[in-house]
């Protein structure tokens, strides 16, 4: 369906995208995951044909996007939901994208409906929220009833209706057997959404996999009065409290000759499996780019 082979993409010295192999298939929600700047937006604006690729392919049902007989019809794109002119009524806006793809009109009414929009629509765009313009752009993806939808961070601006609105919507697309490919910085948003999972760091692909195989795993939860020396000696180890250290990938035995060796004093040692977060975080730890201090204690309390 989308078939990505080692897809490049650099700007001067940033290598936004890093050989990314990738297959999206129908009939599921794939989550784009990633810290800012990860190069999610750069991977769907190649796919898109809106950027050339350095070097690599980018192939819709077989051919670059640019090649597609009835692309709107194909794949449906939000990628800024503020790229509408200001002046035009949601509507007309709708209107002027289906003509240039000959949609038909009642095309039009239908999205307005499905994404809520249809009260506003006579308004002007400009004088939308981010939520409403979310959901106009949401509806000009769905215009062409494509096969493909890809929606970068789709969830901004949104309030918890709106969430949950587009959590279902997604859902249904994919039950009705259409690709979804939607991109997210959190892996809250994803966690109920999606059924599989693509995280990228820097460019570089760091997990492919259904969201039930990034649950699996074995971490350590620890607990002790005076536990940095622990914190310092452990890669991947994370502050769950002032005195309560996670630990990805370590079974508690692990852990717990480590303390010894080191004298650190232990009141509690427990087998945990990693929440989908914590798996997140220590897959990307390496690869974010703007992050704030990720490894001192929380509540500040750790530091003897
Ligand atoms: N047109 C451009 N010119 C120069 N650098 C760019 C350009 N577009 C993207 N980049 C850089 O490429 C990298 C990836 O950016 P991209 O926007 O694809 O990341 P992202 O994962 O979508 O991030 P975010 O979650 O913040 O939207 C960043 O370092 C960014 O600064």
């Amino acid at each position: 369906m989308i078939r990505l082979r080692r897809l490049t993409k650099r700007y001067g010295g940033t290598t936004a995208v890093d050989g990314l192999d990738l297959e999206l298939h129908p009939g599921a929600v794939t989550g784009f995951l990633g810290p800012n700047g990860a190069g999610k937006s750069t991977t769907m604006r190649l796919i898109l044909g809106l950027d050339t690729p350095t070097s690599g392919s980018a192939l819709v049902k077989g051919v670059p996007y640019a090649r597609l007989k009835q692309p709107l019809r194909t794949v449906g794109a939000l990628l800024d939901a503020t790229a509408v002119h200001p002046g035009r009524s949601g509507r007309d806006h709708l209107r002027a994208m289906a003509l240039s793809q000959r949609i038909p009109l009642r095309r039009v009414e239908e999205v307005l409906e499905t994404t809520g929009m249809t009260q506003a629509a006579r308004r002007r765009a400009g004088t939308y929220s981010l939520g409403m313009s979310q959901r106009l752009g949401i509806a000009g993806a769905l215009l062409g009833d494509p096969e493909i939808l890809m929606l970068d961070e789709p969830v901004n601006g949104l309030d918890p209706d709106g969430v949950r609105w587009i959590r279902t919507l997604l859902r249904s697309l994919a039950a009705q057997g259409r690709t979804v490919f939607v991109s997210s910085h959190l892996m809250s948003e994803m966690e109920q959404t999606a059924d599989r999972l693509v995280v990228v760091g820097r460019g570089r692909l760091l997990a492919d996999a259904a969201m039930a195989e990034l649950r699996t795993g074995t971490g350590t939860a620890v607990r002790g009065p005076a536990l940095q020396p622990l914190a310092d000696a452990l890669d991947g180890a994370r502050w769950a409290g002032p005195q309560e250290l996670r630990v990805a990938d370590r079974r508690p035995e692990a852990v717990g000759e480590l303390a010894h060796e080191l004298g650190v004093v232990l009141h509690g040692l427990a087998a945990v499996e990693p929440s989908l977060e914590e798996s997140y975080l220590s897959l990307t730890e390496e690869s974010v780019e703007y992050a704030a201090d990720r490894t001192g204690p929380a509540h500040g309390g750790g530091t003897p």
